[in-house]
């Protein structure tokens, strides 16, 4: 049996895109969906946040010469669609979803309330943070990292295109090498950019471990709740 009994999810935004060049691939997401049912099936609670690169992202492409808070309230309104578009997915495959947005948009998506959040986890619906933190300059990482904080997850599993942290970016450099456990203390001293620094620091001070692992790989999230040796834990 898992050990865990509640986590946080972090879907990339880019990652939903499967193939395609934009937006979210069909395929993709559904996978995703069903391989979060086989976790809810385990009676882990579940609450996941989406990114918006997909769609939007703040700091490049469309936006070039736009004022980098206007922008990011873009990337946050992407997530917003994501949200939707997962949990619509998960209504089709038979899993009771919520989205809380951290930007009030009640008449799309209802507004982020803690408590509130916390009697969806318990009733074990499966609950989705839309908008992010609901500020410029952050990402969707340190938006999971905050709000695995508040809800208590005991764990970020943050699921994206590479299958960890490596030495260096395996993207850049062929002869990087994964790591299966770092400490917080190590990735941030040798600058490690899988995951921003808010959301490092933030998930150190509340000693809160984060997973890496690959989007990509059909089957990892189970492995992963089930402690198996996947992707990469970052830990205190
Ligand atoms: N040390 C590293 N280990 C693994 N990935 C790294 C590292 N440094 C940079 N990366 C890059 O980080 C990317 C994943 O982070 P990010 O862009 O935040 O993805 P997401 O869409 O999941 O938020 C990978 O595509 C990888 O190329
Ligand atoms: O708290 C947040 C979360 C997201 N964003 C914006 O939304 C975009 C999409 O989120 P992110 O890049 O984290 O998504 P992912 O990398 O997972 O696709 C970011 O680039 C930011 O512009 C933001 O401003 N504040």
């Amino acid at each position: 049996m898992p050990a865990l009994k509640r986590i946080l999810l972090k879907l990339s935004g880019e990652a939903l895109m499967g193939d395609d060049a934009f937006g979210i691939n069909r395929a993709t997401i559904v996978r995703m969906v069903q391989e979060i049912r086989e976790v809810t099936e385990l009676g882990i609670e579940v609450a996941v946040v989406i990114g918006g690169g997909n769609i939007f992202r703040g700091v490049a492409g469309g936006s070039v010469g736009m004022d980098r808070a206007t922008a990011d309230y873009m990337g946050m309104l992407a997530t917003v669609m994501n949200s939707l578009a997962l949990a619509d997915t998960m209504r089709q495959e038979g899993i009771t979803a919520r989205v809380m947005s951290a930007i009030g948009i009640e008449q799309v998506v209802e507004p982020y309330v803690r408590p509130k959040a916390l009697q969806y986890l318990e009733e074990g619906k499966v609950v989705v943070f839309a908008a992010g933190t609901g500020n410029p300059f952050f990402t969707t990482d340190t938006a999971a990292a905050l709000r695995g904080a508040e809800i208590g997850a005991e764990i970020v599993l943050k699921a994206t295109k590479v299958d960890g942290v490596y030495t260096a970016d395996p993207k850049k450099d062929p002869t990087a090498t994964r790591y299966s456990r770092i400490t917080f203390d190590e990735a941030i001293t040798r600058n490690l950019q899988v995951l921003d620094a808010t959301a490092f620091a933030l998930c150190r001070d509340q000693k809160l471990p984060i997973r890496v692992f690959s989007i990509l790989k059909p089957g990892s999230l189970k492995r992963v709740v089930m402690g198996e040796d996947e992707g990469t834990l970052v830990h205190v």
